[in-house]
């Protein structure tokens, strides 16, 4: 089935999409009383694609990642990840999903990891939730090969709080990764970090896209990773511009 969303031709595969997406705050919106965070976005995110989504403060980027992401329910419209309507699912299955095929990175990497797990327990978190034995060798491997592809392969025994704070994103980024998402949803990953640091994550960003294939949506001031994006969305007011 083919939907036409903002004039472009979506398959129904699109990783993610929105249709007419509103999110208001407080009241009806428009009449003074309440704030349209969100005011009829509609979008389709490809399959193996990077977006960036930018614009200007209270502009609607982080209650368009909330929505996005099932965080948050939209006031109406419609929001898909991986075909699935978000809207049709009751709160556990809700949280089903955000844990088995939506992977999360945000900005501040001292909210990213738990401070009493090992790294490497942190990165097999999802799949642990999910019902994996731990110590399975299968769960072991895939958190050491994910470090080791974040450049922290020797790390895995230590505690977060023992890692520089680029470091703690990479960490997570690998953890975002651990259960193979449909969309990995970033919200400001590199506003902490210095601009080596930054690249660090970016390009892990970019990799996870390029080489796994994944699909990643990224909030973010920075013009520096809005130019590492395939695609610009650029927020004001509560719409897409
Ligand atoms: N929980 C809330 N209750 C009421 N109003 C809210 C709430 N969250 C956001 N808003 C309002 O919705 C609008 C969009 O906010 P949002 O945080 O999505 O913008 P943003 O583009 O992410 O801003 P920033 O770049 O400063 O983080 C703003 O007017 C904000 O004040």
């Amino acid at each position: 089935m083919k939907s036409t969303v903002r004039g472009v031709t979506a398959v129904r595969t699109a990783a993610l999409s929105l249709e007419s997406v509103s999110r208001r705050y407080g009241g009806r919106g428009g009449d003074g009383r309440g704030t349209t965070a969100l005011d009829a976005v509609s979008c389709a995110v490809p399959a193996g694609s990077f977006t960036a989504v930018v614009g200007p403060s209270g502009s609607g980027k982080s209650t368009f990642l909330l929505c996005a992401a099932g965080l948050d329910r939209p006031t109406s419209g419609t929001v898909r990840i991986g075909g699935t309507d978000l809207g049709s699912l009751s709160e556990a299955a809700l949280t089903r999903l955000r844990r088995d095929r939506v992977g999360f990175v945000f900005q501040s990497h001292a909210l990213n990891l738990v401070p009493s797990l090992s790294i490497e327990e942190n990165v097999v978190l999802p799949l642990v939730l999910a019902g994996a034995d731990p110590a399975a060798a299968d769960v072991l491997g895939r958190g050491r090969e994910l470090l080791a592809r974040v450049g922290l392969g020797g790390r895995g025994q230590d505690r977060p709080s023992t890692l520089s704070g680029g470091q703690q994103q990479r960490v997570a980024v690998a953890r975002a990764l651990v259960t193979g998402p449909d969309v990995i949803f970033a919200d400001e990953p590199t506003a902490s970090l210095d601009p080596d640091s930054a690249a660090l994550v970016l390009a892990l960003l970019r990799d996870a896209v390029r080489i796994d294939g994944r699909t990643v949506v990224m909030v973010t001031h920075d013009p520096a990773a809005a130019d590492r994006a395939d695609t610009v969305l650029t927020m004001r007011d509560g719409r897409l511009g």
